[in-house]
């Protein structure tokens, strides 16, 4: 995504300015609560140039999907990002403000960075060098803050080894951490986008977290049960064979199984709903009434 001549320039304005940080002694603020090494870019002269960044990469992805007027991928702005959110989740954030930063590793540095999400609803991760080994980011699935601890599926490991000049653009909730860099200096650019209109939806509408793999996992897992359970009425409200039936009986057992099927698919909503067996058969008709709790 950046040209080498683009890191070079970036990574010496950040060493003027570490120098006279170090010279004055002037107390900075660090990019994060996790890393100690590093500065934010916005503190010193840079918040217009990353505004730029955000402006003419990143918006038009969250506007058009990445898409021309034609419906093609605009390839000029999309193939510059390693991208591992999904385009529909841009869309719903369009980011309008953000928080810059470099960070800095190396044995005489931050060495690796702890597991975590970011105060970001979408992050742009920069490499910008210099020489360096180790540093791979490890991803392990988009959590909502009710799930953020829950356990990583197998499909959701995802590792990538950093590339100096290559861009990064994920989930701001995507779990993730930065293994150790074992030799050399990696210095990275962090660009943590935020939409204070998606933060304020969010608040209100306790549904905009269907980007999290677990909500998405439940959510699954609550109409399996359901499907199993109206399965279940329509089996247990069954004719006996010994005898025929008046069509008024007929009736009668359709209008039941439809109050139980519907009594399910209302009760089903809250998860773990199950049944149990309250009254078999009655004297000229054979059915099994389940009550329902959830
Ligand atoms: O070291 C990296 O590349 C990741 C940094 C990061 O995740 C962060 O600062 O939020
Ligand atoms: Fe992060």
């Amino acid at each position: 995504m950046l040209q080498p001549r683009f890191c070079e320039m970036l990574l010496a304005e950040v060493e003027n300015f570490e120098k006279w940080v170090r010279e004055t002694k002037f107390r900075i603020m660090r990019p994060n609560t996790l890393n100690r090494f590093g500065v934010v870019l916005d503190d010193f002269g840079l918040e217009t140039m990353l505004d730029k960044l955000m402006e003419d990469f990143i918006r038009p992805i969250s506007r058009e999907n990445g898409r021309n007027a034609d419906g093609k991928y605009n390839m000029a702005i999309v193939s510059r990002f390693e991208i591992i959110v999904q385009f529909s989740f841009l869309k719903l954030v369009d980011p309008h403000c953000h928080h810059g930063f470099v960070v800095e590793y190396g044995v005489d540095r931050d060495v690796d960075l702890g597991f975590h999400v970011d105060d970001s609803e979408v992050t742009l991760n920069v490499c910008l060098g210099k020489q360096f080994s180790g540093g791979e980011l490890f991803f392990r699935g988009v959590r909502c803050e009710k799930h953020v601890n829950a356990q990583t599926q197998p499909e959701e490991i995802f590792d990538y080894s950093h590339v100096a000049g290559r861009a990064v653009l994920h989930h701001g909730r995507h779990r993730h951490g930065a293994r150790a860099t074992t030799s050399g200096h990696r210095i990275n650019l962090l660009l943590w986008c935020r939409s204070s209109v998606f933060r304020e939806l969010r608040k209100r509408q306790k549904d905009l977290s269907s980007w999290c793999t677990e909500c998405q996992r439940e959510k699954k897992e609550r109409q399996r049960q359901r499907v199993t359970a109206i399965k279940l009425v329509h089996s247990s409200i069954c004719f006996s064979r010994d005898r025929s039936y008046s069509e008024e009986e007929k009736l009668l057992r359709s209008c039941l199984v439809n109050f139980l099927v519907l009594t399910f698919t209302l009760r089903n909503m809250a998860p773990h709903t199950t049944a149990k067996v309250i009254s078999c058969s009655s004297s000229d008709f054979d059915i099994n009434v389940y009550e329902i709790y959830g």
